[in-house]
């Protein structure tokens, strides 16, 4: 299943002109404040017409200025979950999620049963709105819009409204329902550590434009998105196999480059994980550092480089199979060489990696 978009749209000043395809996984828009993100999931959603344009969900074309097609909202088969979860405070889970389902099987039934567990709101059926966190309440909002069988998810900034605590336990639920849905999910977000770790697919939006889009592993290891990622949260991702729980409380990882040790890790030994690093919590030697500090010391290869306008520098690593972005200094770059296919270690501080930018890997 896909999403195929394009569009064009004006309010006053504001000019929207977008061309993007969503593949089945989770397509990230990404941009500031601004940028027309929401205006892009209104329009799909069917809240807003554009001016000209096609939006073609599978082969189901829901609008085409030139052939003077647009699908009203209710007929376009799309789950949309907001900000706030919007549950109706008198009914209560089951209820909820039963509500808005055209079949008789969403009050129970293996569908049923699926999403409930999926999500994990097992426990939570009896419960109205009001007794549940906010996280819990998230949980409720995308299995209703699961259970309306849609054929594309929209989620908008869904996890905006909860606190880091409650964000960090939804996100493995996510990340569960893209490894087990098969509907494209299109989520807005303007947080990078929710889009490093759950998008398959990234749009880069800029001023009502699509400045980059494709495989999103590609784009946030790509030294030339940084400037519109933003240079603090710009990073890549290693993969690893949790080997060990050790007694001083950090986790043992083996990493295709070598082993990790990070503070603990709340996955079993044996999970597939992977770990964001940040770019600016990488430093770079050309010679293996002895007496430092730093546990992880990683062999890598320069394989790009980006010299800013500034006095940084961006470059890019190959780490074992994985890359590995690091942010130094122009001058740091030129003294040491860093031309690409030189042999170098990069020096990661364990204590840099929080837990929320551990995820299941995609
Ligand atoms: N109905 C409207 N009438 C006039 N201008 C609008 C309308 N809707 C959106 N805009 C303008 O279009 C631009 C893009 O807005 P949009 O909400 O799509 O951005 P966004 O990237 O989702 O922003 P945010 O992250 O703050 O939600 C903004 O300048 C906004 O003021």
């Amino acid at each position: 299943m896909s999403l195929s978009v394009r569009l064009a749209h004006r309010f006053g000043g504001f000019a929207l002109d977008v061309d993007f395809d969503a593949p089945a996984g989770v397509t990230a828009l990404f941009g500031r404040s601004g940028s027309g993100k929401t205006s892009v999931v209104n329009a799909v959603a069917g809240l807003l017409r554009p001016q000209s344009g096609r939006i073609v969900v599978d082969d189901r074309v829901l609008f085409d200025s030139a052939e003077r097609v647009f699908v009203p909202v209710h007929r376009r088969s799309l789950g949309y979950v907001f900000q706030e979860g919007r549950l109706f405070p008198h009914m209560n889970v089951r209820q909820n999620l039963a509500y808005g389902a055209p079949f008789r099987d969403a009050h129970s039934g293996p569908e049923f049963d699926r999403v409930v567990a999926t999500l994990g709101i097992e426990d939570l059926l009896q419960r109205r709105p009001g007794a549940l966190s906010g996280g819990e309440k998230q949980r409720v909002a995308i299995g209703r819009a699961l259970l309306a069988r849609p054929r594309l998810l929209l989620m908008d900034e869904p996890l905006a409204a909860l606190d880091d605590h409650r964000k960090a336990e939804i996100l493995p639920y996510l990340e569960r329902l893209r490894a087990e849905s098969d509907i494209p999910i299109l989520y807005v977000s303007h947080t990078m550590a929710e889009v490093a770790r759950l998008a398959t697919t990234l749009v880069l939006m800029e001023a009502g434009r699509v400045v980059r889009a494709g495989p999103a592993a590609e784009i946030l290891s790509d030294p030339d998105s940084v400037p519109a990622l933003g240079l603090r949260t710009a990073g890549a991702s290693l993969h690893a196999v949790v080997a060990a729980q050790e007694d001083d409380g950090l986790t043992r990882l083996e990493a295709s480059c070598g082993v990790l040790l990070l503070p603990r890790v709340a996955a079993a030994v044996g999970a597939r994980i992977s770990v964001r690093i940040l770019a600016q919590d990488v430093i770079l030697s050309r010679t293996r550092p002895e007496g430092l500090s730093a546990l992880n010391i990683l062999p890598a290869v320069v394989t790009a480089v980006r010299l800013g306008d500034g006095p940084g520098a961006i470059i890019q690593l190959r780490a074992g199979e994985d890359v590995l972005l690091a942010r130094v200094t122009r001058r740091s770059a030129l003294a040491l060489e860093l031309d690409v296919g030189v042999d170098c270690f990069a020096i990661l501080k364990s204590v840099a990696v929080a837990q929320s930018e551990v995820g299941v890997a995609g």
